[in-house]
């Protein structure tokens, strides 16, 4: 494995290592892991910290005996002050509190924000420790697990390396607290449906999304051409493995052909916030040198959205086209595809513009 190349990482601990009996913050398993962010800033590589363990630092300062959504946001508002003291103290240099929402990370002015804030911070010297703003969020707002979220700060800080450090040695055929026979898959080099068959959930009770969102999250980073790595955060050998250029977990080889930023933004950030279902005729050939989408090859409008909006461009038998800006809300749009003279609604867009927004358009594969 070549890592001399790599120039950024983002690692990202879960929430097993910050708070493993849930009594409050441990920093016995974090030592080795401040100690390995010291390492690369020494060499010259910058570090984000994307860290969990707001909610299972919070818990035990909370008696009530349902774990309501209010009691857990209130968790994650204690915990976090409680995982951000702990981490601190481990470094002598300054850090600083990243709080993100999924609603922050697909509007392209908030993402840009995100982006520069986290670059100037790094080129103080300062360790951005990044975690979802869980007392905000509600289901439609939020990224819902750290996985997915370190993948697009990964992302957008163009990091060379993603390294998820899980309670695991990595990814196994099946899940190691369940079978004992499960075998260590040290290399993925293409991430398809049976690498998803053989990751399960979380099985400890303060994980969130198991195997399963690590895999996303490696889908993710490596269609951005980012090295990513599954390691065991609780033993100080994967650090060092990882120092000496060694592979000490399970390594997601990065695309050969990684998908343009603004392309992975739009493909692995954004979600669509509605659906535009077109004739079948319809087709995109590539983000340049498309069919602009007409009233006329409009059949359907769901959802509701709002103009800069993303929405999913598909045909009627579901097939997933392209993933786009709307220049239109979704109330004009329905109205353009109701109109039963094609002309009027070409002779409306002639003076309101077209109705995807040129520079944002992501082709999906057909699936
Ligand atoms: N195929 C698999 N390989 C490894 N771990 C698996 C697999 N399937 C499910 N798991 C579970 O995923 C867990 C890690 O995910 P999670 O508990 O969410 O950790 P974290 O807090 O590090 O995000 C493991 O402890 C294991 O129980
Ligand atoms: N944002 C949540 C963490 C969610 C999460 O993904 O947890 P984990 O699976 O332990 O990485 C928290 O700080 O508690």
């Amino acid at each position: 494995m070549d890592n001399t190349h790599w120039k950024r990482i983002v690692i990202k601990c879960g929430s097993a290592l910050i708070a493993p009996e849930k009594n409050g913050c441990s920093s016995h398993y974090l030592l080795s892991i401040a100690h390995f962010i010291l390492r690369c800033r020494e060499r010259g590589i910058d570090v984000v910290l994307v860290s969990s363990g707001s909610v299972a630092a919070g818990a035990h300062l909370f008696n009530e005996e349902e774990q309501t959504l209010a009691v857990k946001k209130a968790m994650a508002a204690a915990g976090q002050t409680e995982m951000m003291a702990t981490w601190d103290k481990l470094f002598d240099f300054a850090t600083a509190q990243v709080l993100l929402t999924h609603a922050d990370l697909r509007n392209r002015d908030r993402y840009e924000n995100i982006r520069s804030t986290i670059d100037t911070l790094v080129n103080n010297g300062i360790l951005p420790i990044v975690n979802e703003n869980d007392t905000i969020t509600t289901d439609k707002l939020k990224v819902g697990d750290n996985d997915n979220l370190s993948a697009m700060v990964a992302a957008a800080f163009d990091a060379d390396a993603l390294i998820i450090c899980s309670d695991v040695d990595g990814l196994y055929d099946k899940n190691p607290h369940k079978h004992d026979d499960a075998k260590l898959l040290s290399w993925v080099t293409n991430i398809d449906e049976s690498i998803y068959a053989i990751a399960g959930d979380a099985v400890s009770s303060v994980g969130t999304g198991g195997m399963k969102t690590k895999i996303q999250a490696a889908e993710k980073a490596t269609s951005h051409g980012i090295d990513t790595f599954i390691v065991n955060g609780f033993t100080e050998l994967s650090f060092n493995q990882l120092l000496q250029g060694k592979n000490p977990g399970t390594h997601f080889q990065p695309l050969a052909k990684p998908l343009s930023d603004h392309q992975h933004w739009m493909t692995h950030t954004t979600r669509a916030q509605g659906e535009l279902v077109v004739e079948d005729h319809f087709d995109m050939q590539d983000e340049e040198h498309n069919e602009p989408l007409t009233g006329a090859a409009l059949k359907e409008v769901k959802g509701q959205f709002n103009v800069g909006d993303t929405v999913l461009v598909r045909k009627d038998d579901g097939t997933k086209i392209a993933k786009a800006r709307s220049n239109y809300s979704s109330c004009l749009l329905s109205f353009i595809a109701e109109q039963e003279n094609p002309e009027y609604a070409d002779e409306f867009q002639k003076t309101t513009g077209p109705i995807l927004s040129e520079n944002n358009i992501a082709i999906l594969e057909e699936s």
